[in-house]
């Protein structure tokens, strides 16, 4: 085998595919041509000394691995599941940890032995497991001790699932402990061969509108979909440690590896047994952290803490997304840290929409300009391209082609994946408008979008306003009835401690009349009430639906 060309040049290489400049190879897999070209590259001296894996657990324990030993590692848990589990290319697998170095190995090694992986988050239920696990067919299981009881519970109604891994220092009946395995299991194994459209994954929607979907991506839509905007929006480098506080069963997990290692940077975990703003702001002081990415919700729990007492002496580069930013907590994050937030638009069918790349001008509170090789437009119902200032819903062109670094369907559901598509788009569920400039500017979910007397409100811009207020912690706006108006903006609020004792009635006051001074009066909310907390789902979004369902006696 010829040497591999120095870094830069193979990245961009990939960039180049990722941006549709070169055809995508026929044959295609993640580990074989990206992971082990940086194992050479690192053996042959062209890499930095930094790791390509390092993981923080609760108790401080530190795991780094280079590229080369993520290479050995994930080459024996492929042989482990090849072997053991009896799967074989093509296989479904579930994969169900917390931020255990495992969840990493597991990954890489599905894609080595071309088994379809499919992860989940640890908080799963009995219900959701059974459903999962039917629905997807998967022949294997790996979890942690905490899900033992469930699966056990259930997977006699499970018929295609024939094997159950343990990620433990303990043992239970019917399970394999795979840490044993691993340490008993070959380092040689030959990568399957695989296609560039054969499926690598599959993730389960939140299922806000019916049951989970399973949205499927393949080995280069995943693979090769991350390269540009690891290094345009995440701006990462081969000498770059990212890292994202994501949970491992949200699909951030996933763009997160597949930014870093595409563009031969280090992924960072903290193991993080839960959300713990102190904890997370001394882990970013204590460990050379170029870049982080956390949600939004994240990011205004830190902004709460006194920043000042904490240096980020390696600290870079910020990137968030997955749910609106408002522009305080954007503000309050720079005027401490002296960074920039970068924010970001995508969703588990695709890979980055829209992004504020690295260099571009901010526009405050908009998520940025389409990233190729989308071309994102804003379209009515029928699907026809709207012109800029006009509100619609947020569209990626599929036709007359489809970006390679898309979902290929909803698996067993053709009407859902029909239904996705309007003329020759694919329809986000988000409303938005576009600017002159080719900026987006979110207002929320179809379903969050809020119809009083038939003005149409976004909750985004209403949350954005009452988060300016001293008193805001955090906020979620839904709809809620209405005799005369049929519905009205109703806010949810969680005080910050100062104002937790205040009279409610004045404080509703004052708030209601800061939203009216901060935006178009209308949008004020006529109901306010103060919560404790929001609810909210494990990758950390809040869920407006549930207030919404609330509200309405759902
Ligand atoms: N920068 C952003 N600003 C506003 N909303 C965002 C942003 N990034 C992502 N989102 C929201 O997150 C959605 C994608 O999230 P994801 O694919 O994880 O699905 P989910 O919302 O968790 O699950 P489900 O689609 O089943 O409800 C987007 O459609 C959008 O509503």
């Amino acid at each position: 085998q010829p040497p591999p060309p120095p870094a830069p040049e193979i990245t961009a290489t990939w960039e180049a595919i990722n941006l549709g400049r070169q055809p995508v190879p026929e044959y295609f897999n993640f580990a074989h041509d990206v992971l082990d070209v940086w194992s050479q590259l690192e053996k042959a001296g062209h890499r930095p000394s930094n790791p390509a894996f390092w993981w923080v657990g609760g108790t401080g324990k530190e795991i780094k691995w280079s590229f080369e030993e993520l290479g050995k590692q994930s080459r024996k848990a492929a042989n482990v599941l090849e072997s053991a589990c009896g799967l074989q290319s093509g296989d479904r697998m579930m994969v169900v940890l917390p931020r255990l170095p495992e969840w990493w190995l597991v990954t890489v090694a599905c894609m080595r032995a071309g088994l379809i992986m499919i992860p989940g988050i640890s908080q799963l239920t009995e219900k959701d497991l059974k459903y999962r696990l039917q629905a997807s067919r998967a022949k294997s299981i790996i979890t942690s001790d905490a899900l033992v009881p469930q699966v056990d519970a259930i997977c006699h109604d499970c018929p295609s699932l024939q094997t159950k891994l343990l990620v433990s220092d303990n043992s239970h009946p019917g399970w394999m402990n795979f840490r044993e395995l691993l340490q008993k299991a070959s380092s040689e194994h030959n990568c399957v061969r695989t296609k560039s459209q054969d499926p690598l994954s599959i993730y389960f929607t939140s299922g806000t509108t019916g049951n989970p979907k399973m949205v499927e991506h393949s080995h280069s839509s995943y693979g090769l979909g991350f390269v540009a905007s690891g290094r345009h929006w995440v701006a990462l480098t081969e000498s770059s440690i990212f890292w994202n506080t994501t949970d491992t069963g949200w699909v951030k997990a996933a763009w997160t590896f597949f930014s870093a290692w595409s563009n031969g940077s280090c992924v960072f975990v903290h193991e993080l047994p839960r959300v713990d703003t102190k904890l997370i702001l001394n882990t970013l002081s204590r460990f050379p952290i170029t870049s982080l990415c956390c949600v939004p919700t994240l990011f205004r729990l830190l902004v709460q803490e006194d920043l000042t007492r904490y240096q980020f002496p390696s600290l870079r580069h910020c990137v968030t997304g997955g749910e609106a930013l408002n522009p305080d907590v954007r503000e309050r994050w720079k005027s401490q840290t002296g960074l920039e937030l970068h924010e970001g638009y995508g969703q588990s069918e695709t890979v980055v929409i829209c992004a504020n790349q690295k260099g571009m001008m901010i526009k405050t509170g908009s998520m940025g300009k389409a990233f190729p090789p989308y071309d994102v437009q804003i379209v009515d119902d029928q699907g026809n391209v709207l012109p800029p200032g006009e509100e619609g819903n947020v569209a990626v062109r599929i036709k007359p082609t489809r970006p390679f670094c898309f979902f290929h369907h909803y698996v067993d559901n053709p009407e859902k994946t029909a239904a996705s598509e309007q003329g020759d788009f694919y329809i986000t569920g988000d409303r938005a408008f576009m600017d002159k400039d080719g900026y987006f500017w979110f207002l929320g979910r179809s379903d969050d979008v809020i119809n009083s007397s038939s003005y149409r409100i976004g909750p985004v811009e209403v949350e954005s306003a009452l988060a300016e207020h001293p008193a805001v912690l955090e906020c979620a706006v839904v709809s809620s009835p209405d005799p005369i108006r049929g519905e009205v903006v109703k806010a949810f609020i969680v005080l910050t401690p100062a104002y937790s004792s205040h009279e409610p009635e004045a404080l509703t006051r004052e708030l209601q009349e800061h939203v009216k001074k901060t935006t178009a009066p209308y949008k004020y909310p006529r109901k306010v009430e103060f919560i404790s907390e929001l609810p909210k789902t494990v990758s950390g979004k809040i869920q407006r639906g549930k207030l919404r369902n609330q509200e309405w006696g759902r």
